[in-house]
């Protein structure tokens, strides 16, 4: 759906440069979705906080542990040729599906350099990783439930399909915004409208933060001039 769709330079700035609840507020006040949807909740942590934003196209992959025999070697390779393929900066999103994720990593420092390699800019996973100093070191955005020692015997078993992770069905070519705070999935309808969104929840948060600080502060005050969170929910 929305595979072959590229953000353009102006459109990645501008999302860089935004911290990712502020797009999530901003998301929220656009009223595309329901607002208990759209992004990953806290089990899935940023490894590396101070790497800043990471902005991104999905590339969803399925990733499991093989048990009892040889781990197949294709998915490895096809992960590799899609993402060689795809266009602008990517976020591969990896699945886990081996029921024990504490358990095996799924990517490292050799891994995340050739995905580096080929336009990638970071991982999403509800599984492991691991060489955690030196993906770091390389700028490459981690996000992930564990950090595992060993790699055991993973197997990458689709490639591009859509994925559930935390609830949340990812297919390639989603946009998908993260930083310190977690993850966030921009809807493409959104991108035209989220500028003054954006704006809005900056100056709304601007104005509580200045009655907050200031000397004339009341409580009654406050709930009377409030602007965080101004726009009804639709069930409220
Ligand atoms: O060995 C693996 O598959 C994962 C890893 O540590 C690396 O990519 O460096
Ligand atoms: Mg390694």
């Amino acid at each position: 759906m929305a595979d072959d769709r590229t953000p353009s330079p102006a459109e990645l700035d501008f999302l860089a440069g935004v911290d990712s609840p502020t797009v999530a507020n901003a998301l929220e006040r656009l009223a595309l979705r329901d607002r208990r949807a759209g992004y990953l909740g806290g089990r899935i942590r940023c490894n590396f906080p101070e790497l800043g934003t990471m902005v991104g196209r999905a590339l969803t992959v399925t990733a499991t542990d093989a048990v009892g025999r040889a781990a197949d070697q294709s998915g490895y390779w096809e992960l590799w040729e899609r993402l060689e393929a795809m266009t602008g900066p990517v976020v591969i999103v990896m699945k886990d599906a081996s029921g024990t994720p504490h358990r095996v990593a799924y990517a490292g420092e050799i891994m995340t350099t050739l995905a580096q390699r080929l336009g990638a800019v970071g991982i999403v996973t509800d599984g492991g990783l691991r060489d955690v100093a030196e993906v770091r070191a390389n700028g490459f955005h981690y996000f992930s439930r564990y950090t595992v020692v060993s790699h055991a015997n993973f197997e990458l078993s689709a490639v591009g399909e859509p994925v559930l992770i935390d609830g949340e069905q990812i297919s390639t070519g989603d946009l998908v915004h993260g930083d310190a705070n977690g993850v966030v999935l921009v809807p493409w309808e959104a991108l035209d409208a989220l500028p003054g969104a954006v704006e809005a929840v900056r100056a709304g948060e601007a104005r509580d933060l200045a009655y907050l600080a200031s000397d004339d502060f009341i409580l009654a005050g406050y709930r009377q001039q409030r602007s965080y969170g101004a726009t009804p929910s639709p069930s409220a």
